[in-house]
């Protein structure tokens, strides 16, 4: 892949607009080669329309969107090449079988005869479709019609993977497995994926983008976006010992951590206290050697971090107090949509 650029996809003050409604507004972001993104935004967000303007289904009214280096307003048919693209709902012509709607798709994509044939076996296999390719795409089941759509937007080795909802509707069996198959292309392929489900996105993504109101609220990894919303992580330990000098402990384990509260002492001798640190490395492996080395016996630790849902309201909220006065809605009105988890 020496002519895949870092950045596979760069997207730079996109702005869409239907009629006065402006769905995305002045969006940049970009993705590296290899990572796996997610884009999390409650009903209306912007999202879809996001992601058809970077596949160059829809044109942009502002801004410029690059794949592989190449702008998409002007290189339409060469940019698709280079993408992989699930559709909202996935649509698929129910009446073909897997392997010849894979065929079909091959081809179209130009793909040359014989590379096509070992590249179905290899994608069937993959998407864990083997035994199901030569069943009519309008018998599968939602999961299997899912992984189809994987199937074929992985079909052509694209550089980039854009999945719009990949696991809506699926029982939770089948989200682990199409999961799985998402996270299995990490590092070969760059993936934006679109998602309600927070611990999905939370679970699978190298990177969430939270989008409100066509704008990017928050961004970074999971640890990042929680730090940065709430400022701190927080520890909950359950030891005993000395716990009178626990808080000067703790300051000399590590500067940053502060003893916030300690339960009640059980009749085995063990409370529970919660730490809080501003650091930005975890602690955890710190604590476990050093609280033990001061004298105390630690029966558990673990974190007690914000939910990815916590982060997202936070967002949403946060993006919703910083719009003018104007914007917001009079008295009584709803406020920013929640998600449809
Ligand atoms: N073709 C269209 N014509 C007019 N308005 C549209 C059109 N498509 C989307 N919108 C509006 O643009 C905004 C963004 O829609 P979009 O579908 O991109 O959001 P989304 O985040 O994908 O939401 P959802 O998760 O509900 O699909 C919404 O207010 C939507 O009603």
């Amino acid at each position: 892949m020496a002519d895949i650029p870092d950045n596979t996809i760069e997207v730079s003050n996109l702005v869409k607009t239907y009629g006065s409604l402006t769905a995305v507004n002045n969006l940049s972001f970009t993705v590296k080669r290899g990572e796996i993104v997610g884009l999390l935004g409650p009903n209306g967000a912007g999202k879809s329309t996001t992601m058809r303007i970077l596949t160059g289904y829809l044109p942009a009214n502002a801004g410029s969107v690059r794949i592989c280096g190449l702008p998409v307003a002007s290189h339409p048919e060469a940019t698709r090449r280079h993408i992989g693209y699930m559709p909202e709902n996935n649509p698929l012509p129910e009446d073909l079988r897997v392997s010849e709607y894979l065929w079909f798709r091959g081809r179209l994509k130009e793909m040359p005869r014989a590379k096509l044939r070992a590249r179905i076996d290899e994608v069937l296999e993959l998407c864990d479709l083997k035994r199901n390719r030569h069943r009519i795409l309008g018998r599968l089941s939602k999961g299997n019609r899912q992984r189809v759509g994987i199937a074929e937007a992985i079909l052509a080795e694209p550089a980039v993977i854009i999945m719009d909802e990949p696991t809506i509707g699926l029982d939770p069996h089948q989200i682990i497995i199409v999961r799985n198959l998402i996270a299995s292309l990490r590092g070969r392929m760059s993936v934006i994926i679109s998602s309600h489900i927070l611990p999905e996105i939370e679970e699978t993504c190298d990177r969430v983008l939270i989008i409100n109101g066509g704008r990017i609220v928050a961004s970074g990894s999971p640890a990042d976006l929680r730090r940065e919303m709430f400022g701190h992580t927080t520890y909950r330990v359950e030891l005993a010992g000395d716990t009178t000098r626990l808080a000067a402990d703790l300051t000399a384990l590590d500067p940053t951590l502060r003893l916030s509260g300690l339960g009640e002492l059980g009749p085995d001798g063990f409370a529970t206290a919660t730490l809080l640190t501003e650091a930005p490395e975890d602690l955890g492996e710190k604590l476990l050697l050093g609280l033990p080395a001061r004298g105390y016996r630690v029966r558990s630790l673990g974190h007690a971090h914000p939910s990815l849902e916590d982060v997202f309201l936070a967002a949403t909220r946060r993006s919703w107090d910083a719009r003018l006065p104007d914007q917001k809605p009079t008295e009584g009105a709803s406020r920013a949509p929640l998600p449809k988890v």
